[in-house]
């Protein structure tokens, strides 16, 4: 379970994160949603003990991460919206890596290992250095290296980007086994049919704020739209500003 409670986060003057509240339960898949630079990955680096908050308190299964992020970090797969990956590894040795930094039994290593690295079909990119990896390859090195460690929680920053339609499909029924276990997932997404698809609640962030929360019936109802894409553009003030925009296009190409 996660509980996040009137979280701030400024850089300088910029307020990346403005007073959010929200919790994660167990065995729910949480999704933010909210355009480019209104602050879910700045939420989303404190929730996984990566950025220390300005102020407010974020718990991870009931432990403070200002007090004590290497639990969280423990606790916590975090998978970032850049993969953070040692390029002259191999997926391999990176995955042997992770392994002893989080001190994973031998076993266990190789048997996720084995059972991830199939799940995702990169079996042939063992042996190559991840530097010379494409995107999607790279995304599914990171998405393994933040499993590994079978975490409590799951932090996912538009973790489903490059990813194949097999892959992104793998990646679903694996967040759906996930929650099955009673795990909680943080997911962002700027794709809003994928986050209807799997979320089972979802918090609207817009200027560092949380403007909206429920599942996608009760934000359907609270903005009275029929879309989630409709809502998201009503709620972050963008539907008249879209409309604008294809008008002048229209008029000018
Ligand atoms: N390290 C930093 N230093 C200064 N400002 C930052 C830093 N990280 C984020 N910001 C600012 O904080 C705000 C929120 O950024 P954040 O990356 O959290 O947004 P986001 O919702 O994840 O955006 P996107 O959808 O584009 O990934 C932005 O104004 C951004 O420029």
């Amino acid at each position: 379970m996660i509980e996040v409670e009137n979280l701030v986060k400024r850089f300088g003057s910029t307020v990346a994160v403005n007073g959010i509240t929200f919790t994660v339960n167990d065995g729910e898949i949480y999704g933010l949603l909210g355009p480019n630079g209104s602050g879910k990955s700045t939420t989303m680096k404190i929730l996984a003990g990566i950025l220390a908050p300005t102020s407010g308190k974020v718990l991870v299964d009931g432990v403070d991460v200002s007090q004590d992020p290497l639990r969280v970090k423990e606790m916590t797969g975090y998978v970032p919206e850049t993969p953070v990956l040692y390029e002259s590894l191999t997926p391999i040795e990176f995955f042997n890596f992770v392994g002893s930094v989080r001190r994973i039994p031998e076993e266990k290593l190789q048997e996720r290992v084995d059972a991830l690295v199939k799940a995702f079909g990169i079996e042939e990119y063992l042996g190559e250095m991840i530097g010379s990896l494409s995107f999607g390859t790279r995304q599914k090195v990171s998405l393994i290296s933040a499993m590994l460690h079978d975490p409590a929680v799951l932090i996912l920053d538009e973790a489903m980007n490059g990813l194949d339609p097999k892959s992104a499909r793998i990646l679903r029924e694996l967040l759906m086994d996930f929650r099955e276990d009673g795990k909680s997932v943080v997911f962002s997404t700027h794709v809003l049919a994928l986050a209807e698809m799997i979320c089972d609640r979802i918090g609207v962030i817009y200027n560092g704020r949380l403007i909206a929360e429920g599942t996608v019936e009760q934000l359907k109802e609270f903005a009275h739209e029929e879309s989630l894409e409709d809502v998201f553009l009503k709620l972050t003030e963008s539907r008249d500003e879209v409309l604008g925009i294809v008008q002048a296009l229209r008029e000018t190409l």
